[in-house]
């Protein structure tokens, strides 16, 4: 049985605040700090070059692959860090396109967050195939999986309104059609039970910075079925995936397996810092932070829809289709979600008009839950929101 008073022990939240957001950016660890500045001394400072040897650095992004791997229910091996969220939509948009050459659309929903969206529209341009990308609305993916479709793309979980799609269904639909999956994690990783291998997934994404808690600029991952190993290519083909880097051959040959997704040069201080998120990790059960995330989100909803009758919820109501976040639509939703912040209620805002919450069972407990509910009842029943400081738009939201 997870621990959750001990994992909660082991963030440093600032006094006073409840922090509801935790899907877009987590928390600091509290043994990051320490971590980080016996690193910097100790081995880059100390062993300089020698580092990536000795400290294990190269080693460090298929190392903490697995250990994101077991939260994913990825195959030992099959999972690697690296570059950014956007970077591994491309490579993996690009290695599933591949390995479906006779067919033209990819298949994504209007619920995927645009960043998937702009990444397949450039990759598509510039492949210049006469390649479409086809989105449709998120109910309507299943009846959609047809036999001209090479790649099916989703973000499991929606970013706004958390809506949870069923990857097994979807996987299952999709290779009976002859298509290949790519899904995109981001609000999935920590924050429900994932299970790739089972699912049959061929190629995931993600990002370590929001559930993860692996700090802002957090490396990304990426998955390859064992079966796609062989014979994926990684489109963006950097000497650090190459089979041989350090033989400085003047022709790509690319490296065994998921390796090969490597692009550059790792960013070893920020891997330092995920490790002591993943430390904590270690100590969770996905079962345990899933049953107490329901929890969480079902009280949420309870109280906020008992007295604030202005805020529309636009995440699905039934759990089991809902990933671990609550979003509410009103009108006044930037001024409202500035009010709640000033009085230490840490959501945030996605325009439209949508008020997001996250709920993070490591770190966020009942009583949280509880205190946030009676902040935000307070600012929207009397109106705290309307002052026009509130509506001075920062530039991220
Ligand atoms: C679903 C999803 N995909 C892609 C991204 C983009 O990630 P990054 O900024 O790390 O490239 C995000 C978040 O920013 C996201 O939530
Ligand atoms: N990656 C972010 C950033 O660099 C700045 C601000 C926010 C983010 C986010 O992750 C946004 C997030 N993907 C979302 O779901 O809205």
């Amino acid at each position: 049985m997870t621990d959750f008073a001990a994992t909660k022990a082991m963030f440093d939240l600032p006094p006073g605040v409840l922090y509801l957001d935790g899907n877009s950016l987590g928390p600091l660890p509290s043994a990051a700090p320490g971590r980080i500045a016996n690193m910097l001394s100790d081995e880059w400072g100390q062993m300089l070059i020698t580092g990536w040897n000795k400290a294990g650095w190269m080693a460090q992004p298929m190392a903490l692959g697995d250990r994101v791997g077991r939260l994913i229910g990825a195959e030992p091996g099959h999972v690697v860090l690296g570059d950014t969220l956007s970077i591994k939509v491309y490579q993996a948009l690009a290695a599933a396109l591949a390995l479906n050459p006779d067919r033209r659309v990819v298949l994504s929903d209007s619920g995927n967050f645009p960043s998937d969206l702009y990444m397949a529209q450039g990759l598509l341009s510039s492949l210049d195939k006469g390649q479409e990308l086809r989105v449709v609305a998120p109910e309507d993916v299943a009846d959609n999986i047809t036999d001209d479709i090479a790649v099916l793309m989703l973000t499991e979980v929606d970013y706004g309104t958390g809506r949870w799609h069923d990857m097994a269904d979807l996987t299952r639909r999709a290779h009976a059609a002859g298509v290949v999956t790519v899904w995109d994690l981001a609000h999935s990783a920590g924050a429900v039970p994932v299970d790739l291998a089972g699912a049959g997934a061929d190629f995931a994404v993600g990002c370590t910075y929001k559930y993860l808690n692996g700090g802002p600029g957090a490396p990304a991952f990426i998955y390859v079925a064992p079966r796609h190993a062989g014979n994926a290519l990684p489109a963006l083909s950097g000497w650090l995936g190459h089979d041989s880097p350090f033989a400085f051959e003047q022709t790509y040959r690319p490296g065994t397996g998921v390796a090969r997704m490597r692009v550059g040069t790792p960013p070893v201080i920020q891997m330092t810092a995920l490790e002591t998120a993943l430390d904590i990790w270690d100590l969770a059960d996905m079962a345990d932070v899933r049953a107490r995330s329901v929890e969480l989100t079902d009280l949420f909803i309870r109280l906020i829809e008992s007295a604030c009758p202005m805020m529309a919820l636009s995440s699905p109501r039934e759990s089991d289709r809902r990933g671990s976040q609550v979003s509410f639509r009103f009108a006044d939703g930037y001024a409202a979600m500035q009010a709640l912040i000033a009085r230490g209620v840490i959501g945030d805002f996605r325009a439209p008009d949508v008020m997001r919450f996250g709920f993070t069972p490591l770190y966020i407990d009942q009583d949280d839950v509880q205190a946030a509910a009676a902040i935000i009842i307070d600012v929207m029943t009397n109106r705290l929101w309307d002052r026009p400081e509130y509506r001075v738009r920062s530039a991220v939201t």
